[in-house]
Protein backbone atom coordinates (compact mmCIF):
# COMPACT_ATOMS: atom_id res chain seq x y z
CA UNK A 1 0.00 0.00 0.00
CA UNK A 2 1.66 3.60 -0.93
CA UNK A 3 1.83 5.98 1.83
CA UNK A 4 -1.39 8.37 0.35
CA UNK A 5 -3.46 5.18 0.11
CA UNK A 6 -2.49 4.67 3.77
CA UNK A 7 -2.89 8.39 4.67
CA UNK A 8 -6.99 8.15 3.10
CA UNK A 9 -7.94 5.25 5.21
CA UNK A 10 -6.03 7.11 8.44
CA UNK A 11 -8.00 9.93 7.18
CA UNK A 12 -11.05 8.91 6.34
CA UNK A 13 -13.09 9.49 10.04
CA UNK A 14 -12.11 12.84 9.94
CA UNK A 15 -13.26 13.13 6.35
CA UNK A 16 -16.62 11.49 7.40
CA UNK A 17 -17.10 13.64 10.10
CA UNK A 18 -16.36 17.19 7.56
CA UNK A 19 -18.81 16.35 4.81
CA UNK A 20 -21.51 15.97 7.50
CA UNK A 21 -20.97 19.06 9.16
CA UNK A 22 -24.21 21.29 9.77
CA UNK A 23 -22.09 24.16 7.52
CA UNK A 24 -21.97 21.90 4.64
CA UNK A 25 -25.27 20.82 5.17
CA UNK A 26 -26.33 24.64 4.65
CA UNK A 27 -24.36 25.00 2.00
CA UNK A 28 -25.93 21.72 0.56
CA UNK A 29 -29.87 23.49 0.83
CA UNK A 30 -28.56 27.30 0.28
CA UNK A 31 -29.67 28.60 3.49
CA UNK A 32 -26.30 29.25 5.48
CA UNK A 33 -27.28 32.29 8.39
CA UNK A 34 -25.58 34.87 7.32
CA UNK A 35 -23.23 35.66 10.73
CA UNK A 36 -21.89 32.49 9.78
CA UNK A 37 -21.11 33.43 6.22
CA UNK A 38 -19.49 36.80 7.01
CA UNK A 39 -17.64 34.92 10.08
CA UNK A 40 -16.20 32.47 7.27
CA UNK A 41 -15.29 34.82 4.77
CA UNK A 42 -13.41 37.47 6.96
CA UNK A 43 -11.46 34.32 8.34
CA UNK A 44 -10.67 33.00 4.80
CA UNK A 45 -9.29 35.94 3.35
CA UNK A 46 -6.75 35.53 6.32
CA UNK A 47 -6.13 31.95 4.94
CA UNK A 48 -5.81 32.40 1.84
CA UNK A 49 -2.96 35.05 2.17
CA UNK A 50 -1.42 32.76 4.10
CA UNK A 51 -1.81 29.76 1.99
CA UNK A 52 -0.46 31.27 -0.88
CA UNK A 53 2.55 32.91 1.02
CA UNK A 54 2.89 28.66 2.47
CA UNK A 55 2.34 27.51 -1.21
CA UNK A 56 5.54 30.14 -2.38
CA UNK A 57 7.37 28.73 0.34
CA UNK A 58 7.00 24.87 -1.12
CA UNK A 59 8.28 26.38 -4.51
CA UNK A 60 11.52 27.21 -2.15
CA UNK A 61 12.06 23.57 -0.99
CA UNK A 62 12.23 22.06 -4.07
CA UNK A 63 14.11 21.61 -7.19
CA UNK A 64 10.95 19.26 -8.90
CA UNK A 65 10.13 21.38 -12.09
CA UNK A 66 6.26 20.17 -12.56
CA UNK A 67 6.13 20.72 -9.09
CA UNK A 68 6.48 24.60 -9.08
CA UNK A 69 4.33 24.48 -12.37
CA UNK A 70 1.52 22.72 -10.56
CA UNK A 71 1.94 25.14 -7.55
CA UNK A 72 2.55 28.55 -9.48
CA UNK A 73 -0.95 27.41 -10.59
CA UNK A 74 -2.34 27.00 -7.34
CA UNK A 75 -1.24 30.17 -6.57
CA UNK A 76 -3.15 31.79 -9.41
CA UNK A 77 -6.35 29.62 -8.58
CA UNK A 78 -6.12 31.34 -5.07
CA UNK A 79 -7.16 34.58 -6.70
CA UNK A 80 -9.95 32.82 -8.15
CA UNK A 81 -11.03 32.49 -4.78
CA UNK A 82 -11.99 35.99 -4.12
CA UNK A 83 -14.75 35.76 -6.39
CA UNK A 84 -16.15 32.73 -4.47
CA UNK A 85 -15.93 35.44 -1.37
CA UNK A 86 -18.04 37.93 -3.23
CA UNK A 87 -20.70 35.19 -4.07
CA UNK A 88 -21.13 34.75 0.03
CA UNK A 89 -20.86 38.10 0.38
CA UNK A 90 -23.35 39.32 -2.49
CA UNK A 91 -25.71 37.32 0.03
CA UNK A 92 -25.25 38.89 3.05
CA UNK A 93 -24.36 42.63 1.99
CA UNK A 94 -21.33 42.24 3.99
CA UNK A 95 -18.16 43.73 3.78
CA UNK A 96 -15.24 42.70 5.36
CA UNK A 97 -14.39 44.58 8.20
CA UNK A 98 -12.46 42.10 10.94
CA UNK A 99 -8.86 41.82 10.67
CA UNK A 100 -7.66 39.88 12.84
CA UNK A 101 -7.25 35.88 12.82
CA UNK A 102 -9.38 33.77 14.55
CA UNK A 103 -7.94 31.37 17.20
CA UNK A 104 -8.66 28.07 14.40
CA UNK A 105 -7.24 30.15 11.32
CA UNK A 106 -4.26 31.44 14.07
CA UNK A 107 -3.63 27.80 14.59
CA UNK A 108 -3.97 26.16 11.31
CA UNK A 109 -1.93 28.93 9.61
CA UNK A 110 0.82 28.39 12.23
CA UNK A 111 0.54 24.79 11.36
CA UNK A 112 1.47 25.33 7.97
CA UNK A 113 4.00 27.88 8.38
CA UNK A 114 5.98 25.51 11.00
CA UNK A 115 5.60 23.13 8.57
CA UNK A 116 7.20 24.86 5.66
CA UNK A 117 10.13 26.23 8.02
CA UNK A 118 11.18 23.88 10.16
CA UNK A 119 9.85 20.17 8.31
CA UNK A 120 10.63 18.81 4.91
CA UNK A 121 9.04 19.88 1.63
CA UNK A 122 7.23 16.39 2.21
CA UNK A 123 6.00 18.37 5.23
CA UNK A 124 4.82 20.97 3.45
CA UNK A 125 3.14 19.54 0.89
CA UNK A 126 1.00 17.29 3.10
CA UNK A 127 0.34 20.59 5.36
CA UNK A 128 -1.36 22.28 2.16
CA UNK A 129 -3.17 18.88 1.21
CA UNK A 130 -6.12 18.86 3.27
CA UNK A 131 -7.01 22.53 1.89
CA UNK A 132 -7.52 21.39 -1.70
CA UNK A 133 -8.23 17.72 -0.96
CA UNK A 134 -11.43 18.24 1.45
CA UNK A 135 -12.34 20.89 -0.47
CA UNK A 136 -12.45 18.79 -4.06
CA UNK A 137 -14.50 15.97 -2.18
CA UNK A 138 -16.68 18.74 -0.72
CA UNK A 139 -17.36 20.09 -4.40
CA UNK A 140 -17.63 16.66 -5.73
CA UNK A 141 -20.41 15.47 -3.17
CA UNK A 142 -22.56 19.03 -3.64
CA UNK A 143 -23.03 18.50 -7.13
CA UNK A 144 -23.47 14.91 -7.66
CA UNK A 145 -26.17 15.68 -4.60
CA UNK A 146 -27.78 18.08 -6.78
CA UNK A 147 -26.69 21.12 -4.73
CA UNK A 148 -25.70 23.60 -7.28
CA UNK A 149 -28.70 24.14 -8.70
CA UNK A 150 -30.44 27.22 -9.53
CA UNK A 151 -32.45 27.91 -6.40
CA UNK A 152 -29.25 27.60 -4.60
CA UNK A 153 -27.21 31.24 -4.30
CA UNK A 154 -24.33 29.17 -3.53
CA UNK A 155 -24.10 27.66 -7.05
CA UNK A 156 -20.90 29.46 -8.08
CA UNK A 157 -19.61 29.18 -5.10
CA UNK A 158 -19.71 25.34 -5.19
CA UNK A 159 -18.48 24.96 -8.83
CA UNK A 160 -15.92 26.88 -8.13
CA UNK A 161 -14.44 23.53 -5.88
CA UNK A 162 -15.89 20.71 -8.34
CA UNK A 163 -13.58 19.54 -10.59
CA UNK A 164 -14.83 20.39 -14.26
CA UNK A 165 -14.32 16.98 -15.27
CA UNK A 166 -15.74 14.72 -13.08
CA UNK A 167 -12.92 11.80 -13.61
CA UNK A 168 -10.22 14.44 -13.19
CA UNK A 169 -9.22 15.06 -9.59
CA UNK A 170 -7.20 18.26 -9.38
CA UNK A 171 -5.23 16.91 -6.21
CA UNK A 172 -4.08 13.65 -7.15
CA UNK A 173 -0.50 14.91 -8.58
CA UNK A 174 -0.31 16.70 -4.92
CA UNK A 175 -0.75 12.60 -3.39
CA UNK A 176 1.49 11.42 -6.28
CA UNK A 177 4.35 14.18 -5.09
CA UNK A 178 4.07 13.41 -1.68
CA UNK A 179 4.37 9.49 -2.16
CA UNK A 180 7.69 10.14 -4.17
CA UNK A 181 9.05 13.04 -1.50
CA UNK A 182 8.17 10.95 1.57
CA UNK A 183 10.28 7.46 -0.03
CA UNK A 184 13.39 9.60 0.73
CA UNK A 185 12.46 9.84 4.15
CA UNK A 186 12.85 7.44 7.25
CA UNK A 187 10.24 5.64 8.83
CA UNK A 188 10.52 8.43 11.34
CA UNK A 189 9.78 11.65 9.09
CA UNK A 190 7.60 9.77 7.30
CA UNK A 191 5.13 9.38 10.02
CA UNK A 192 5.93 13.15 11.38
CA UNK A 193 4.60 13.86 7.89
CA UNK A 194 1.43 11.89 8.31
CA UNK A 195 0.66 13.35 11.72
CA UNK A 196 1.54 16.76 9.55
CA UNK A 197 -1.26 15.96 7.18
CA UNK A 198 -4.30 14.60 9.67
CA UNK A 199 -3.51 17.83 11.80
CA UNK A 200 -4.70 20.54 8.86
CA UNK A 201 -7.34 17.66 8.18
CA UNK A 202 -8.42 18.09 11.67
CA UNK A 203 -7.89 22.22 10.87
CA UNK A 204 -10.41 22.08 8.40
CA UNK A 205 -13.50 20.20 10.45
CA UNK A 206 -12.48 23.22 12.89
CA UNK A 207 -12.36 26.33 10.80
CA UNK A 208 -16.25 24.84 9.68
CA UNK A 209 -17.37 24.73 12.72
CA UNK A 210 -15.58 28.08 14.25
CA UNK A 211 -17.74 30.07 12.23
CA UNK A 212 -20.89 28.30 12.85
CA UNK A 213 -20.39 28.35 16.38
CA UNK A 214 -18.70 31.90 16.03
CA UNK A 215 -16.12 31.30 17.75
CA UNK A 216 -14.02 34.68 19.17
CA UNK A 217 -10.90 35.20 21.57
CA UNK A 218 -12.18 36.00 25.14
CA UNK A 219 -10.87 39.54 24.95
CA UNK A 220 -10.84 42.51 22.52
CA UNK A 221 -7.77 43.94 21.91
C1 LIG B 1 -9.99 26.84 5.27
C2 LIG B 1 -10.01 26.58 3.80
N1 LIG B 1 -9.67 25.36 3.37
C3 LIG B 1 -9.67 25.09 2.05
C4 LIG B 1 -10.00 26.07 1.14
C5 LIG B 1 -10.00 25.76 -0.33
O1 LIG B 1 -9.01 26.44 -0.97
C6 LIG B 1 -10.35 27.33 1.62
N2 LIG B 1 -10.70 28.33 0.79
N3 LIG B 1 -10.36 27.56 2.96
Amino acid sequence: MSFSQDLLTRAQPTMDAIMVHPFLKAIAEGNVPDDVLNYYVEQDEHYLKDYLTITALAVTQTDNHEDIAKLLDVAQFIGNESKAHEVMLGITGHQVENWRRGPETLLYVNHMYESAYRGTYADTLAALLPCAWSYEVMGRELVAAGANNEQNPLKEWIELYAPNDDSKSYTIWRFEALDREVAKLTPQQQEHVAQTFLLSLEMEWRFWEAAWVQEKWQFNI
